[in-house]
């Protein structure tokens, strides 16, 4: 049995119980066969799918916590701190009631080849709890954030592990966790980033993946020879990466017809009113059905459907597998040129599949929402160096970081007889550095 269909048994048989995990090692692990069996006589000798496979470090802790009742509450706290080949861990933290091992681990495996793929020093992590944020006062989201980094922050610093925020964790969330880090440990330093820009935050943070995402998206259309402005995109999710993504669209000369939450979505024939969003979401956090009375030309529906509505461009920004094969078809039959990832694995194994053979350009989130965490890297220098840099200069940063993501994700596909293969470009390209620098650093 060859090397990579080894792995991906033992990963099953050794992770029972974790189908998020599996299928993010099935699609990576896929898309390398031609480089790991190209070298598969070395890689079996130091055993390197298996040290790739298998996180650094997993951390696993009680997080309990006095709701506004006065009754105690107990969640589940993660941190799973997979590969350190190229720098301190990094990735964000989850708080949703979904959260599993299987959820965080899956994440912080794709974060290794994401960050890889930035180009700056960061390794990969990611963490989390099935605390769930939605309805909570913010003396309990306090406490609940108190609670989680009492025990975290035993185990990341600066130089160590810097955790950021993801879906439910947002600048609220990240002052708490901060102040917490600060009072415990007795440390002023740059252990989180998505901070508050009074306390060490970088601008331009809270907007980089959602326009990282149309960077990336505006380059990649670009070399398929097409021209970004003038298209429609629907897009799913109304949080941090949907918001900034329908923003940075819409100034690229985009119509966005669609967002959604977890209980349903929108349709604007006019243009997503990317203000109105921000004021329902980011201020009220309320739900979308409120959207209708800034604009009564919209429609709201319960439920999914984002994906039946026709459109140029589709950027999942919601959750996982989000996008399954009747959304492709679906697409497909609609005339959809390209979907680009701005969530993590939106997109299911079958659907990808589905949009790669029907000639859709698919992008794989860790390409195309890497600006996030580049831009958490950024934050981490600025930290480093004790300087704030202007918005301009991050944003720069931002654009030039993603334009070379996409050419190199491109180069590295076509490199191996994969034209236009940007899943397989992405893994390769990602996977090349971490192993390099696995290898220099001998057996850990
Ligand atoms: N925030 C960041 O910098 C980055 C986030 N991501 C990924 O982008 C995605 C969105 O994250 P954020 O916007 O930060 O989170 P968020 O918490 O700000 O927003 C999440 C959005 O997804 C919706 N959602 C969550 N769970 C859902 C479910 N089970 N079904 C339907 N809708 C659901 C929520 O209603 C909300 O609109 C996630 O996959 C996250 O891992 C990726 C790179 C960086
Ligand atoms: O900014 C970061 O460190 C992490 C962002 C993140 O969670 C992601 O890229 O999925």
């Amino acid at each position: 049995m060859s090397y990579v269909d080894e792995t991906i048994e033992r990963v099953v048989a050794q992770n029972p119980s974790q189908p998020e995990f599996h299928q993010a090692v099935k699609e990576v692990l896929e898309s390398l066969r031609v480089v790991i069996e190209a070298n598969e006589e070395a890689y079996r000798r130091d055993a390197l799918l298996e040290r790739l496979t298998t996180p650094e470090r997993i951390i696993m802790f009680r997080v309990p916590w006095v709701d506004d009742k006065g009754q105690v509450q107990v969640n589940n706290g993660y941190r799973v701190q997979f590969n350190s080949a190229i720098g301190p861990y990094k990735g964000g933290l989850r708080f949703h009631p979904s959260v599993t091992l299987s959820i965080i681990k899956f994440l912080g495996f794709e974060q290794v080849f994401k960050n890889s793929l930035t180009g700056l020093p960061i390794g990969g992590g990611k963490g989390g709890s099935d605390f769930d944020p939605k309805g909570k006062s913010d003396r309990e989201i306090m406490a609940f954030c108190q609670s989680f980094m009492t025990e975290l922050c035993k185990h990341i610093g600066a130089d160590t592990d810097v955790p950021a925020g993801d879906i439910g964790v947002g600048g609220r969330e990240i002052g708490y966790l901060f102040g917490q880090y600060k009072r415990i440990r007795n440390l002023y330093e740059g252990v989180l980033t998505g901070k508050g820009l009074t306390y060490g935050g970088s601008l331009a943070r809270t907007e980089a993946t959602g326009y990282g995402l149309l960077y990336f998206t505006r380059e990649l259309l670009k070399l398929n020879g097409i021209d970004i402005a003038g298209k429609t995109a629907c897009i799913s999710g109304a949080g941090n990466v949907a918001i900034y993504a329908a923003e940075k669209a819409t100034e690229m000369g985009v119509k966005v017809l669609t967002m959604s939450d977890s209980t349903g979505w929108i349709y604007d024939p006019d243009g997503i009113d990317v203000a109105a969003v921000k004021e329902i979401k980011e201020v009220k956090r309320a739900r979308l059905t409120e959207y209708k009375n800034y604009r009564p030309n919209s429609e709201y529906h319960e439920g999914r459907g984002v994906w039946s509505v026709k459109c140029d461009l589709a950027l999942p920004c919601a959750t996982q597998n989000e996008l399954l094969l009747d959304d492709a078809k679906a697409l497909k039959a609609n005339g959809t040129i390209a979907v680009c990832e701005g969530a993590n694995m939106p997109t299911t194994l079958e659907a990808t599949q589905y949009l790669q053979e029907n000639g859709i350009i698919f992008a794989p989130g860790k390409a195309a929402n890497a600006g996030g965490v580049a831009t958490s890297a950024l934050e981490m220098s600025q930290n480093s160096e004790r300087l704030s840099w202007t918005f301009d200069e991050v944003d720069a940063k931002l654009q030039q970081i993603m334009v070379t993501i996409c050419h190199n994700i491109s180069d590295a596909a076509e490199k191996y007889g994969m034209k236009g293969n940007y899943v397989a470009g992405a893994n390769i390209a990602g996977f090349e550095k971490v192993v390099n620098a696995m290898n220099a650093q001998g057996i850990c």
